[in-house]
């Protein structure tokens, strides 16, 4: 059986960049998933679904709605336990390693045991690392915790690098939903230089050119959300190219 992670390695090894779009149940309207599907790149590969903050059983009826119209895989990245629901494909078990509020490290981790041992859904042990991305973010808020600062990029490896001794298999490095500035080209290949488990980048990616500036630096899988809320990125979308494959 093919599994995300299975797929997440394929691109890692194969060098295929994939786009991963994010979809705050909050403010999505669920009678447009059709339409807003249909509104992303065809080099779209997975579909995220989280916020920092998402009213109760509102992730469930948009994982619902999403389903009605796509067979891609859909993700939950959960600001919380609450937002977990067996309608999706799977979890980014997200520690937040750049912080050190035991919260985001074991506390929302543990609470979502007694929904997850039941469930099919997959579970990818996530290394989340916030990045200053020049303005505030709601991850910050949320989890009251500050974001490394970019120019501390040897912080920012060994933070990464000790995610995969822990045995994170995915490192996410975050500068926050609607960054001012995405995460640097030169955290990105540091990091991708360092680690060995697949790469992921996402916050304040709002164009084409930023896109492909985060996939040559070496992320593996791009994250974008408030480009695709905003319209912004859609009148581009017809001519992303990034010789990315359908899985
Ligand atoms: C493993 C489980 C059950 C939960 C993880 C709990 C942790 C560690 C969360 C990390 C901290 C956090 C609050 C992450 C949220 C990540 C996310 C979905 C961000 C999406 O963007 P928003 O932060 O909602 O931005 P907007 O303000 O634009 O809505
Ligand atoms: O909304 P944007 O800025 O694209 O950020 C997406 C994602 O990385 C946030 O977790
Ligand atoms: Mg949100």
């Amino acid at each position: 059986m093919s599994t995300i992670y299975s797929e997440f390695l394929n691109s890692a090894n194969n060098k295929l960049k994939r786009l991963c779009i994010l979809v705050d149940p909050d403010k999505f309207a669920n009678e447009k998933a059709g339409f807003f599907l249909k509104s992303l790149p065809v080099e779209t590969s997975f579909i995220f679904v989280g916020g920092s903050t998402v009213a109760a059983c509102k992730t469930e009826a948009t994982v619902k709605a999403l389903k009605e119209h796509t067979h891609l895989p859909i993700l939950l990245f959960p600001g919380d336990y609450t937002q977990i629901t067996e309608e999706a494909d799977g979890i980014l078990f997200l520690s937040l390693l750049s912080g050190r509020n035991p919260e985001y490290l074991i506390g929302q981790q543990i609470k979502s045991v007694s929904c997850l041992r039941s469930s099919n859904l997959e579970i990818i042990p996530t290394g989340y690392i916030l990045i200053d991305g020049g303005k505030e973010s709601a991850v910050k808020r949320v989890s009251k915790t500050l974001p490394l600062p970019q120019e501390k990029v040897q912080l920012i490896v060994d933070t990464a690098l000790a995610g995969q001794y822990l045995g994170k298999q995915l490192i996410y490095l975050e500068a926050g939903s609607g960054a001012n500035f995405p995460v640097s080209e030169e955290i990105i290949a540091a990091v991708r230089n360092a680690i060995d488990i697949p790469l992921i980048a996402g916050g304040g990616i709002r164009n084409t050119l930023q896109l492909q500036k985060s996939y040559e630096a070496g992320a593996d899988l791009v994250v974008i959300g408030t480009a695709f809320e905003d319209g912004e990125f859609s009148a581009e979308a017809s001519n992303l190219s990034l010789e990315s494959s359908e899985i």
